[in-house]
């Protein structure tokens, strides 16, 4: 039997004026997936998200969500979205926010569930005004809880959030997703994706560039170096294994960069070679790798 995907886009491409703000993307999440959208400005993640809410037509390809368009499966209460942006009326309190818009919605969960669910029970009487960055989007997620959506879509929804604000933030959402919620989020973190998302998709220049777990997408980012005491090795053997990139030899070390840190190790370790390491760079040189110009030839689709 097959599931219905919950996001499926098809060869979806969305241009403003000579920006090309989305080209040609097509995507596959299914239910239960905790994914996220990982790029820098402009790389087209919010235009995406838009079109599979419905609130951008595609100028080409298809946005369906559980099988409809988008606009069906939000007035099913299917989706729900924590935006970047606005949309809150400073003067009231937390719960009466939370009451006003449950009163737009034939049926919801219960107010108190949604606010203790967001982790803002505490602050229910305090005014929105007073609200700091990462209090006010707990509040939008609690928001977002209240049709109870199959799918969560969050556009950066932490920037300008301090460390901590961030970390509460997302053990809420991640709590939440344990009952099989699918979500879906924008963020330029590399660090918040690795550790809330089960799967990253790359965008860049409004194209998917890389897909896959936070570990399959850093090692194409940064790729790691494998280091070993090889004295008979032949380097241009090397240099041949799939995905190296660089070869190195220092006396009788060898180093060896590339994106298959296992299939390196594996042909050294047949071929003799001992005192094997293996090095990761780490997840700022895998984000600079990811979003500058120099990464075009380090990064390709792993799905
Ligand atoms: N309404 C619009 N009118 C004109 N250009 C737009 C519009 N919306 C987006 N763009 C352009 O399309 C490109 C993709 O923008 P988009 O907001 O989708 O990127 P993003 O990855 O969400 O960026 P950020 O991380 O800065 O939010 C950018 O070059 C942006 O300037």
């Amino acid at each position: 039997m097959t599931t219905t995907p919950a996001v499926h886009l098809e060869h979806l491409s969305k241009s403003y004026g000579s920006v090309q703000a989305v080209a040609d993307v097509s995507l596959t999440i299914e239910p239960g997936e905790v994914v996220a959208f990982l790029g820098p400005n402009g790389a087209g993640k919010t235009t995406t998200i838009d079109m599979m809410l419905g609130l951008a037509k595609p100028d080409s390809g298809t946005a369906q969500v559980f099988g409809s368009p988008p606009a069906d499966a939000i007035s099913a209460g299917r989706i729900s979205a924590v935006m970047q942006s606005g949309g809150l009326i400073r003067d009231l309190t937390v719960r009466e926010t939370i009451r006003l818009t449950a009163s737009l919605f034939p049926r919801t969960q219960p107010v108190e569930s949604v606010m203790e669910r967001a982790g803002i029970t505490a602050i229910a009487d305090r005014s929105v005004a007073k609200c700091s960055g990462g209090e006010q989007q707990r509040l939008k997620f609690a928001l977002a809880l209240l049709p109870e959506p199959d799918l969560l879509i969050l556009d950066e929804p932490t920037t300008g959030m301090d460390v901590e604000g961030r970390r509460d933030f997302w053990n809420a959402i991640r709590h939440d997703a344990r009952g099989g919620r699918t979500v879906l989020f924008a963020t330029h973190y590399l660090d918040e994706a690795d550790a809330y998302a089960d799967r990253i998709v790359l965008l860049r220049h409004g194209r998917i560039v890389a897909d896959g777990s936070a570990a399959e997408v850093k090692n194409l980012a940064s790729g790691r170096t494998v280091t070993a005491t090889a004295p008979s090795i032949d380097a241009s053997a090397l240099l041949h294994l799939p995905g190296v990139d660089q070869v190195e030899t220092r006396g009788e070390r060898v180093i060896v960069h590339g994106r298959d840190s296992d299939t390196v190790a594996r042909y050294l370790l047949n071929n003799g070679a001992v005192d094997l390491e293996i090095v990761s760079k780490n997840l700022e040189d895998a984000f600079l790798a990811l979003t500058t110009d120099r990464s075009a030839d380090l990064v390709g689709s792993t799905r």
